[in-house]
């Protein structure tokens, strides 16, 4: 293995050293991505080249084990973000916004693409996977060939970013994680939606627990076993690696992430990964948001009065709750400097827009056009929100844990409070909507029974998530409630979406304690208990019924959707006792 270059002969800018040892090492140096001149400089001041600059020696094995040919492509590890702007914008047509962060875009596909999704069927993790609609089996061989591809195409490019960070803020479970991209946009994505390592960590990082071989620009072979399209994004627990194909949305990154860690943590340590955000009160009080993507987890999250932990992926253990992620990836649709400020401040050098298109002359981007996608994002590290929780963790146990249900149908109400079979029940259940472009083929709000409110991302069987997150609840006391923070006075196309400022003043009264002191009634059918009243939300907000001008039209759709969850529940209802069963609408 060559060694760092060494200083007794300084070096001229543009000399070539003398010394065949120090050869190598200039040869080696260039794989590290440190220009020559910068090298020139770097042995003659006698300066140790930093690790963070280039790939260690063993790393570099591993490359050439893998398939990359370390002869033709420079590799850039954990790459400055002022270079990862410089990159996308010279290779990829990114441009700078008015604030400073870089405007991207993914191309073809905009949102997450599921059905492309696999894991591979292999015997360390087969017996635990749920397999069926969510959990496509691929064969062993078929991943082979699909990484090679990856890696023959990632061979084909001149620039391959690397970037080395962590899943899990909590130490002693947190995991090593290296994206291998071709392009720049996609490193400095998950430079921010990882957790950032710092020098000396980035020096013993060491292998991977998992790798990500992106080559999303290069498509799957429609012919290869299995594939049904020229996008794959597959999954192997045995190999610790992925790889996407035919897809650049960056989503299928961290969402990819998720998924390992929704295998890794009930399965290795015994926690509970959750989709949801958290965040926590003046006097240590932590709140989970669950939710389907675009169901107000980042926005809700986002609160002056409260420190936020994280916006999207979570783990309960037994020490309390930790963010698996280092930043988070807003919606950007209709964003408002005035109703979401802390996440419009969010967005300077360093974030990254995805599909938002800017004005030419200004580049003051337009978050009112949906003209590429409505599932435009920005992606930020969680420090620029200012009242991050840093490190990105709580050691004590959830007091509130809030369902955010996006109703289309419009007839759940703004806010109800559920016993414990009924919080079994919907988080099994997990009714909501898929919001337009979040995956492929969403043009608008479409109810979905997506169970533990992210069917798209776990691995398990539901009943397993389910049963943990009962028994943390019971044993920490864990109130529950139900938020919907969809349509209200009719649905999708008749009604409107409830405002947020009304949302917002439910989770501020469920955090300063007084929703807990309403005077609760019952709904017919669901079952729900509502308060009579929630300080600055108008009363009849809070009762569907009351909000509906057509009341019969109400019931109509009351009962249709309570069929519906009749039937979507039936899957589950062996792994449930009678009491969660029974949880749910009777008609
Ligand atoms: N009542 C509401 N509650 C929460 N979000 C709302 C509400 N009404 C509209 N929205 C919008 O819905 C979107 C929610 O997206 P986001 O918070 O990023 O969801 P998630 O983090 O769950 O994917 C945002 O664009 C937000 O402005
Ligand atoms: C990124 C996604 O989800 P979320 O909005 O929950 O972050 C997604 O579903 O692709």
């Amino acid at each position: 293995m060559p060694s760092i270059p060494r200083t007794a002969t300084p070096l001229r800018h543009g000399e070539e050293p003398e010394d065949p040892a120090d050869k190598d090492a200039l040869i080696f140096a260039k794989r590290l991505s440190v220009r020559r001149s910068e090298l020139g400089l770097r042995v003659a001041f006698g300066v140790r080249l930093q690790p963070t600059y280039g790939l260690l020696g063993k790393d570099l094995d591993m490359f050439s084990e893998a398939g990359f040919d370390m002869s033709k492509i420079h590799l850039k590890r954990n790459a400055p973000v002022a270079q990862l702007y410089e990159d996308a914008i010279k290779y990829e047509g990114a441009v700078i916004a008015a604030s400073g962060a870089l405007i991207n875009f993914s191309g073809k596909k905009t949102g997450r693409s599921p059905k492309d999704k696999r894991i591979v069927f292999e015997e360390t993790s087969k017996d635990d996977v749920w397999w069926g609609a969510i959990n496509i089996q691929m064969d062993e061989h078929t991943f082979e060939i699909n990484r090679e591809r990856a890696i023959d195409y990632l061979n084909t490019r001149d620039n391959v970013y690397v970037f080395d960070g962590f899943a899990g803020w909590d130490p002693k479970y947190r995991i090593k994680v290296r994206i291998i991209a071709s392009r720049a946009y996609h490193a400095l994505f998950m430079h921010n939606m990882l957790i950032r390592p710092t020098p000396k960590e980035l020096e013993e990082f060491g292998t991977p627990d998992f790798t990500v071989y992106n080559a999303g620009q290069f498509p799957a072979n429609r012919f290869t076993a299995g594939m049904t399209s020229q996008t794959s994004v597959e999954v192997n627990f045995k190999r610790r690696e992925m790889v996407i194909l035919g897809t650049e949305y960056a989503g299928e990154m961290k969402k990819g992430i998720f998924s390992v860690m929704h295998y890794l943590q009930p399965t290795k340590f015994g926690n509970l990964s959750l989709h949801s955000s958290a965040n926590e009160g003046p006097d240590g009080d932590v709140s989970l948001f669950f939710g389907l993507s675009g169901t107000g987890k980042t926005t809700l999250s986002a609160d002056p009065r409260r420190s936020l932990i994280g916006d999207d992926e979570h783990v309960w253990s037994d020490n309390g709750v930790f963010n698996i992620e280092g930043g988070c990836y807003a919606k950007c649709v209709g964003l408002d400097a005035q109703k979401e400020p802390e996440i419009f401040n969010a967005i300077r050098f360093g974030s990254i827009l995805e599909n938002v298109t800017y004005d030419y002359n200004t580049r003051e981007p337009n978050y009112e056009d949906t003209g590429i996608t409505e599932n435009t994002r920005c992606a930020y590290p969680i420090e620029y929100i200012d009242n991050a929780k840093l490190p990105c963790m709580a050691n004590s146990q959830p007091k509130n844990i809030i369902y955010l249900t996006c109703d289309a149908f419009g007839v759940l109400p703004p806010v109800s409070l559920l016993d414990e079979h009924q919080a079994q029940y919907w988080f099994l259940s997990g009714y909501t909507s898929k919001t337009p472009g979040t995956e492929d083929g969403i043009a608008e709000p479409t109810p979905t029974f997506s169970t533990c409110f992210g069917a798209p991302f776990i691995v398990l069987h539901p009943s397993r998530y389910a049963t943990m997150l009962a028994k943390k609840m019971t044993a920490s006391k864990t109130r529950c409630w139900l938020v919907n923070t969809g349509w209200t006075g009719g649905a999708f196309g008749t009604g409107k979406r409830c405002p947020l400022k009304y949302t917002r003043a439910i989770i501020d009264a469920i955090h300063n304690g007084s929703l807990a002191q309403a005077n609760f009634s019952k709904t017919p059918v669901f079952n729900l208990a509502i308060p009579d009243q929630v300080e600055g939300v108008p009363a009849d907000l809070l009762k569907p019924e009351a909000a509906w001008s057509d009341k019969n039209s109400y019931k109509e759709t009351v009962n249709k959707l309570a069929g519906m969850f009749s039937k979507a529940f039936e899957r589950y209802a062996d792994e449930c006792s009678p009491e969660v069963v029974a949880a749910g609408p009777q008609l």
